[in-house]
């Protein structure tokens, strides 16, 4: 059985005051049903580790390098992140690969050193409208995933994250079948790359809400979310997690 996972991800969001937001989220679920993850801003990890006291809440990075130190300057290394007091960090998300030029490869590098430093690695990967519309999601996410999961990876160092480029921050949606078809495809080619495949939980990415949230939740191989937008206020997110608790 795989444990549910609600992800927040706070993007270049968030100053000291936000952490006001962490209290308010763990206090609305003291004792949740499911996993709980922020992925927060460099600048506020160890922070929001501080303010999360003893609760199970798990706190992430948003990226990391693939080595552990060395002459690079502004990037952050896993180790890094473990030691801020991150448990996960996000790698290959769109914005990412978008901003950044990063490939599967460079991915696979980030989630391979995520592993080593005793991380969770939460890979993303996702399809452009183009490619939706010319047919090729399925194509698209199959080969991200196959270039972006290194070896060692199993079902508890790595989180698969499934967000449509076209989906993020634009309201847009895929329908429950369009999810229920990649994620169904993502589980069948995991099995195919690991021997833990049934373990790996997949999150479903781009504009869940509240209000949306139940309908995605049910959908099959869906074992939570990563939030973006909605995951900054805990008005908008504890109904997120209530709404996993009860799928
Ligand atoms: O990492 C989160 C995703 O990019 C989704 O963002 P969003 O919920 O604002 O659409």
């Amino acid at each position: 059985m795989r444990r549910k996972l609600a992800a927040g991800n706070w993007k270049m969001n968030g100053l000291v005051d936000d952490l006001s937001e962490i209290k308010a989220l763990t206090e609305a679920h003291p004792d949740p049903d499911v996993d709980m993850l922020i992925c927060a801003p460099a600048t506020l990890i160890a922070q929001m580790a501080w303010a999360r006291g003893t609760h199970a809440l798990q706190i992430g990075g948003q990226t990391c390098h693939a080595e552990r130190s060395g002459a690079h300057t502004g990037d952050i290394s896993a180790p890094m992140l473990r030691d801020a007091g991150a448990s996960h960090v996000l790698v290959g998300h769109s914005e990412r690969r978008t901003d950044h030029g990063e490939t599967d490869a460079d991915v696979a590098g980030q989630a391979a050193a995520a592993h080593a430093a005793g991380l969770v690695a939460v890979i993303c990967i996702g399809e452009t409208l183009d490619q939706r519309e010319s047919g090729h999601a399925l194509t698209v996410i199959t080969d991200q995933l196959r270039g972006s999961l290194p070896p060692g990876a199993t079902a508890a160092n790595t989180v698969i994250a499934y967000e449509p480029v076209w989906a993020i921050g634009t309201g847009k949606v895929p329908t429950t079948e369009q999810i229920g078809e990649v994620h169904g495809t993502l589980r069948a080619t995991l099995r195919d790359l690991m021997k833990q495949a049934e373990g790996v939980r997949l999150l479903y990415g781009g504009s869940v809400k509240g209000s949306n949230a139940g309908e995605i939740f049910a959908v099959a191989d869906v074992d939570g979310a990563l939030v973006g937008g909605a995951s900054l206020k805990a008005a908008d997110f504890s109904p997120i997690v209530s709404a996993l608790e009860n799928a």
